[in-house]
């Protein structure tokens, strides 16, 4: 039966915003104390000009109870300052907390994903968004707690101006739709740049990383020149786009720093006015000046409003990686007395959107090996890759045992395949760490024994500690890299082993050795090997030759040997 990877459409902003609400979800206890410290504080703000004006009023007249007036006065100023250093501790510990959070979420998005999550964001794009994006977008929380504080400020203002006479709140707000318009344009100009300057960034780094992994072609070929040019050739647009957002800002907090005082001023004229007339004491005088400045609060939204883009658009990169299709494991089991059997059938894989592998049709019995043979790029490691589910076919099926490989539990899985690669990645910590890392851990009885087969076992105990050298302290050539990557898989070896050009580095002599080894010692009826050299592919009990991504033959390699086509695969 046919089965399709499912597309994955873009994630849309919406996407982005559920990013941000599942964040406010996680942290909603410190957030919601962040925002009742905010808001005592503004609540504080607000109270502290009428109880100085009433003092003050109070003092003018020379009342008697003006000393319980300048008590509250006294304590309405100095407990801001401790709701600022609380504000302060809060803010910073929820941002730190919903950072771990997003970046744990954002790592197990990328490991789900599997391999082929680079095959659509590329390497240091992913670590971008993984340190960058998720620091922005874990802001979110914290500002909005403030925001609602910072909206609460200016409109109690305006509030207050009103009840001390409704002409103070008339005069201001006459100039507030202007602000308003003004912060609409900041956000929608201000997101546009932002987003490109995040793609930017993280096309930047995705060069800088594979410059890294090349660094060694890249001193050998004498390009360092023309490689600092490549990974830098984004720049002049990253920095244009940067020039855009300072620009917006710049020019929002201008239009918002003339708009405010004139504001003001006008607040200032009408009381001034009103108290001429006696209609305000100056106690009010007082009060309103300080409930304008209060009002015209709402410019400083400005700087709220960047938080909350940077966060939005920051959140979007990591809705894209949060779509990352996972790699879902079924719930069946393999049958006990399975032998190792794999079978492809109409097999069609995808990369770089064009079709590498189509219609592949392949049977391995169990306790047999097939060695995969073709030229360069005629699609070997893709099948490797398939047959041991490290990625799904875009079309068709293969089955171990007779179970489709997307039915099995991981577990069953991983458990069923061994895996060894060309450049094998040191992951355990220590060389016998590496070999015993997997989805169990061998004994160390079994870690030496993998090691022996494999013919690593001579330097591994060379080494300064032995099976317990950390991997930074063991430089190792390529060869003894293979051989390390070869012991693993012995070491995990179930009914399926899969050797993906992982003898390439050895001497034909330790490659002999590994082969019959191989045979004789490691507990894997079933190998599915690919193969440069010819000897390797005569050990095997048949071969499959592909071509341009089709299976051209299949069969012993003493009888394929006959024609001439085979022969010059092998450059013979
Ligand atoms: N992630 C990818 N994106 C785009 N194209 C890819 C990707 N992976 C593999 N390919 C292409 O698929 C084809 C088959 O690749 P594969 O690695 O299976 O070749 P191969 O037969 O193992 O070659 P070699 O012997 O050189 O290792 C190649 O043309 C390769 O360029």
């Amino acid at each position: 039966m046919a089965a399709t990877v499912p597309r994955h459409a873009a994630p849309s902003a919406r996407d982005g915003d559920g990013i941000l609400r599942a964040a406010l979800r996680h942290s909603a206890g410190r957030t919601l104390a962040l925002a009742a410290v905010t808001t005592a504080s503004t609540g504080a703000a607000l109270l502290l000009p009428a109880v100085l004006g009433h003092t003050l009023d109070l003092l003018l007249a020379r009342r008697g109870d003006t000393g319980r007036w300048l008590l509250l006065s006294c304590a309405l100023i100095c407990v801001p300052a401790v709701l600022d250093a609380l504000d302060e501790l809060l803010t910073a510990t929820t941002t730190a907390r919903t950072t771990a959070w997003l970046r744990h979420r954002a790592l197990g998005d990328i490991l789900a994903a599997g391999p082929r999550a680079t095959a659509r964001i590329r390497a240091g794009d992913l670590v971008t968004r993984l340190v960058g994006n998720t620091a922005h977008a874990a802001t979110a929380p914290a500002t909005l707690a403030g925001t609602a504080a910072a909206v609460a400020g200016p409109l109690g203002g305006i509030v207050a101006l009103g009840v001390i006479d409704p002409w103070l709140a008339a005069a201001f707000l006459a100039g507030a739709p202007l602000l308003a318009l003004l912060l609409r344009a900041f956000a929608r100009a201000s997101t546009d740049a932002l987003t490109a300057y995040q793609r930017l960034q993280g096309d930047i780094a995705g060069r800088l990383l594979e410059a890294l992994r090349g660094a060694r072609t890249i001193a050998a070929a004498g390009t360092a020149g023309r490689e600092r040019e490549r990974i830098l050739r984004p720049l002049p647009d990253l920095s244009r786009h940067g020039h855009r957002v300072w620009h917006v800002q710049g020019r929002s907090t201008a239009q918002a720093a003339t708009l405010v005082p004139l504001l003001q001023i006008t607040v200032l004229a009408v009381a001034g006015l009103q108290l001429s007339r006696g209609r305000l004491s100056v106690g009010d005088l007082l009060a309103a000046s300080r409930y304008a400045a209060l009002a015209t609060g709402v410019g400083m939204l400005v700087g709220h409003l960047n938080a909350l883009v940077h966060s939005r658009t920051a959140a979007r990169r990591l809705a894209e990686v949060r779509a990352l299709p996972p790699v879902r494991h079924g719930t069946r089991r393999l049958p006990a007395d399975g032998f190792g059997t794999l079978r492809l059938r109409g097999v069609r894989a995808e990369r770089g959107g064009r079709a590498v592998l189509r219609g592949v049709d392949l049977d391995l019995p169990g306790g047999t090996t097939l060695a995969v043979v073709g030229r360069s790029g005629s699609g070997k490691s893709v099948l490797a890759e398939l047959a041991g589910r490290l990625a799904d076919p875009d079309d068709g099926e293969i089955t171990l045992d007779g179970v489709p490989l997307r039915d099995l539990t991981r577990e069953q899985l991983r458990r069923a395949v061994g895996y060894a690669f060309a450049r094998p990645a040191p992951l355990g910590g220590t060389v016998g760490g590496t070999i015993a890392f997997g989805s169990f851990t061998p004994s160390p009885a079994a870690v030496r024994a993998a090691a022996r087969a494999a013919c690593a076992d001579d330097f591994l105990r060379k080494l300064p500690a032995g099976y317990a050298t950390a991997c930074a302290d063991a430089p190792l050539s390529g060869g003894e890299s293979q051989r390390l990557g070869l012991a693993r898989a012995f070491a995990h070896a179930g009914r399926l082993l899969i050797l993906d050009d992982a003898t390439s580095s050895l001497d034909s002599v330790t490659e002999r050795r590994v082969a019959e080894a191989l045979l004789a010692d490691v507990a894997a009826p079933t190998r599915l090997i690919v193969a440069h050299r010819p000897a390797t592919a005569a050990r095997a009990d048949r071969v499959a030759w592909l071509e341009e991504g089709r299976v051209r033959a299949v069969g012993p390699h003493a009888a394929l040997w006959r024609e001439r086509a085979y022969r010059e695969v092998f450059g013979e």
